[in-house]
């Protein structure tokens, strides 16, 4: 199967996406040999006060430093009611970044908000970069706003949401369980609306990092929700999130049979047919394509 860039961009695997305090100098050293498909340079809730200025310039030493492709790579930067939020932007846009992350969305004014100090840093600094805008959906009026938030994606460069389960809990007073009951409609309903305005849409952390069978029980919820991939917090838990966001051997089998059965002559005209038993329509067909499509670009990036 053929594919270029914008097929890449499209299907660009987010399997795993991994913060990196930007005042942990040891721990930035570590992510080009680290298996993220994502590096999220936090400037945010890692970052205590006094160390705001210093992570950012490391941050953006590093970046200069250093070719971390084939990752992507996302600035968490904090949010504009800060002291530190429009700084932050403008250090951002003097980097090779492929977006910023902003926290503590409220509502479609703060990306405005964001994209014209975006907008006008990579203005004065003369880049022709092109950095994009990701989302921390983790406050209540968040979820109250979710529609008009990502319909930013058509007047902005918003493309991705992140779930922000730890402030969510904090806002909503409620408790976490491994079901995650507090947030089910949360969940879906950001990833119904990151959908309907075509966002890409990242899980939240598992903060328990030696709790494996946790981790992986929650990778399994998010992915069944249809979230792209998950936010790591520690290296050991890249191995599970790249493994269930991946396309799984099963899926690949079946993609394959569906590709396979449309393409038999013996089925031309057909809108629907049995494959292994199921119904399959061309729906399924499409789906199939972007299974074997993902797995290719895994592939050939990953080897
Ligand atoms: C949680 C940690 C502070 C634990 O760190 P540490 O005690 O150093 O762990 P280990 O000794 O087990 O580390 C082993 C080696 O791995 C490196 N390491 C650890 N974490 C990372 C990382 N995130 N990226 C890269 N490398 C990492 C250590 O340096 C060790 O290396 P070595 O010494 O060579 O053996 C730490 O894991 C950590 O800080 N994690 C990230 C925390 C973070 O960024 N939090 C903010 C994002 S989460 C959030 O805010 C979610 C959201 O907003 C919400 O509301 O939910
Ligand atoms: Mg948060």
């Amino acid at each position: 199967m053929q594919f270029d860039n914008l097929n890449l961009q499209q299907h660009r695997p987010r399997r795993s996406c991994l913060y990196v305090p930007g005042a942990n100098m040891r721990a930035m050293e570590k992510v080009g040999g680290l298996t993220a498909d994502v590096v999220i340079f936090d400037l945010e809730d890692a970052v205590l006060p006094n160390a705001k200025m210093e992570a950012r310039s490391n941050i953006v030493h590093m970046l200069g430093q250093s070719n971390l492709s084939p990752k992507e790579v996302v600035i968490r930067v904090n949010d504009l009611s800060s002291p530190w939020g429009a700084a932050d932007i403008e250090a951002a846009a003097r980097t090779n970044a492929d977006a910023i992350l902003l926290p503590k969305v409220t509502c479609a004014q703060d990306i405005y908000a964001a994209q014209k100090l975006l907008s006008a840093a990579l203005k004065s600094a003369n880049s022709s970069a092109n950095i994009g805008i990701w989302a921390m959906i983790e406050m209540p009026m968040a979820l109250l706003n979710i529609g008009q938030i990502a319909a930013c994606a058509t007047n902005s460069s918003l493309y991705g949401f992140v779930m922000g389960i730890n402030d969510l809990a904090k806002e909503m007073r409620a408790l976490t369980n491994p079901k995650r009951s507090a947030f089910k409609g949360a969940l879906q309903q950001s990833v119904m609306a990151a959908r309907a305005y075509g966002l890409n849409i990242i899980d939240g952390v598992y903060n328990d990092i030696a709790d494996v069978d946790g981790l992986r029980a929650e990778c399994h919820q998010g992915r069944i929700y249809g979230f792209d991939g998950k936010t790591a917090i520690h290296p050991s838990q890249l191995e599970i999130c790249n493994d269930i966001f991946g396309p799984q051997e099963d899926e690949i089998k079946q993609a394959q049979a569906i590709i396979n059965a449309f393409a038999d002559p013996e089925n031309k005209g057909q809108g629907v047919i049995k494959v292994n038993g199921k119904m399959t329509e061309l729906l399924h067909l499409e789906q199939a394509k972007s299974v074997i499509l993902k797995s290719e670009i895994i592939a050939k990036i990953y080897g």
